[in-house]
């Protein structure tokens, strides 16, 4: 509210993301959707009283799904082929908002502090944005040329952001105004200009950038996601007479009994399969693979591994290291780690100096001690792939 008057925002988030190549509001970096980050601004902000997101035709209950627990009501309507349509389309949404803020779903780094200076300033003026003033010298040239055709004064120039705000009847009037020639347009404060009505200038923040190409995705997800990820992992299994003793991958034929479990029961591969689960924040090898599941029974560990480095490579991440330490009697492993270690790398589609694996016999103590089972203890380090 600001005076007595009703505060909506309207996220914009009705695009395809053609220059980026994916649809940028519903890409989730540091752990949500660039749309939610967009909107939490807003809703953060103490003026604003609700929400709508104009979204992809369809898209409206993933809209509402997704921004649940923002704290103020949020609605979600369909966009239209042009940004004014969704625009327009959201406008219509907030009927009972004498004032609105129009913010770029593809902005996902604008403060609520931003957000309040506009409205303000909205409120006052009846139209603002937030905007920054041109730094850098500013050539004209033709559409699409070469040839600079001249120099603009950069004293005159502002880049425009936003959030842009509006009292709701201006806005309304304004896109009546331009009619059809609206959807040419590629701000709103643009038909309020066109109508002759004033906008003011609030200084934008450099760190506000639209994500519009590919290299902006990368730019958002180095400034929102750790660039490695550690995970740790740890498995007990017993032996158990009549099972083969695998680990790492690899046999170890007249070693005694083998390792109790649903599937070959490689301790190593699920510790370092736990591990890199945990790295890349998806929960536990029990969860994957549940060993009710009859789709695991007895299949190879180096399976389940590999499918865990596609799930981790699905969400960016790439194994940089692991290191796992058997706890284990028996068998003596020293002699064939670096066949386990081949094995292992094969499976997470690495090096094997980027797989570590050694041993220790439990010194006689506890479970390990007596030799009726095996523990294995994992980390991994985790990359963000380029
Ligand atoms: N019909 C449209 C087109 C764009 N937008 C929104 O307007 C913002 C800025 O537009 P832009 O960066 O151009 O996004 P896209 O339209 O998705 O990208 P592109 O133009 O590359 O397809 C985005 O949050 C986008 O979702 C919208 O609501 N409705
Ligand atoms: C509204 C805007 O973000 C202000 O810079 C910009 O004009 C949107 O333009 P786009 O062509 O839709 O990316």
């Amino acid at each position: 509210m600001i005076g007595g008057e009703r505060v909506g925002a309207i996220l914009a988030a009705g695009g395809s993301g053609q220059r980026a190549g994916v649809a940028k509001q519903w890409l989730v970096l540091g752990g949500e959707t660039v749309l939610r980050r967009s909107a939490r601004a807003l809703a953060a902000c103490e003026l604003v009283d609700e929400l709508v997101a104009v979204v992809p035709p369809g898209d409206e209950p993933r809209a509402l799904a997704d921004l649940a627990g923002l704290g103020k009501p949020v609605k979600a309507v369909a966009g239209g082929p042009a940004r004014a349509d969704s625009v327009r389309n959201g406008l219509a949404a907030l009927p009972e908002c004498a004032l609105v803020l129009i913010h770029d779903a593809a902005r996902p780094f604008a403060t609520p502090a931003l957000a309040r200076e506009v409205a303000q300033a909205a409120a006052e003026a009846g139209a603002a944005l937030a905007a920054l003033a041109a730094t850098d010298t500013v050539k004209r040239a033709g559409p699409g040329e070469r040839r600079v055709a001249g120099t603009i004064d950069r004293r005159e120039v502002w880049l425009a952001q936003t959030p842009q705000g509006f009292r709701a009847d201006v806005l309304r009037r304004a896109f009546e105004a331009a009619g059809p020639d609206a959807a040419l347009a590629t701000d709103e404060c643009a038909l309020v200009e066109r109508a002759g009505g004033e906008v003011r200038l609030v200084p934008g923040e450099p760190g506000n950038f639209k994500i519009t190409s590919p290299a902006d995705v990368e730019r958002a997800r180095a400034r929102l996601e750790a660039p490695v990820a550690m995970g740790i992992g740890y498995d007990v299994h017993p032996f158990a007479p009549g099972r083969k003793l695998i680990l790492g991958g690899v046999e170890f034929e007249g070693e005694g009994d083998g390792l109790l479990g649903h599937s070959d029961a490689d301790i190593c591969a699920h510790a370092i399969g736990d591990a890199i689960l945990g790295a890349a924040g998806l929960g536990d090898l029990g969860r994957h693979f549940p060993d009710t599941d009859p789709r695991w029974k007895g299949v190879s560990s180096l399976l389940l591994l590999r499918h865990i480095a596609g799930l981790a490579a699905e969400r960016g991440w790439r194994v940089g290291n692991c290191d796992v330490t058997l706890a284990a009697r028996r068998p003596k492993v020293a002699p064939r780690a670096d066949e386990m270690r081949a094995r292992l790398a094969e499976a997470l589609g690495v090096s094997p100096a980027q797989v570590n694996v050694k041993a220790t016999t439990g010194e006689k103590l506890g479970f390990v001690g007596r030799a009726e089972g095996i523990a294995a203890h994992a980390v991994a380090l985790l990359v963000r792939a380029v």
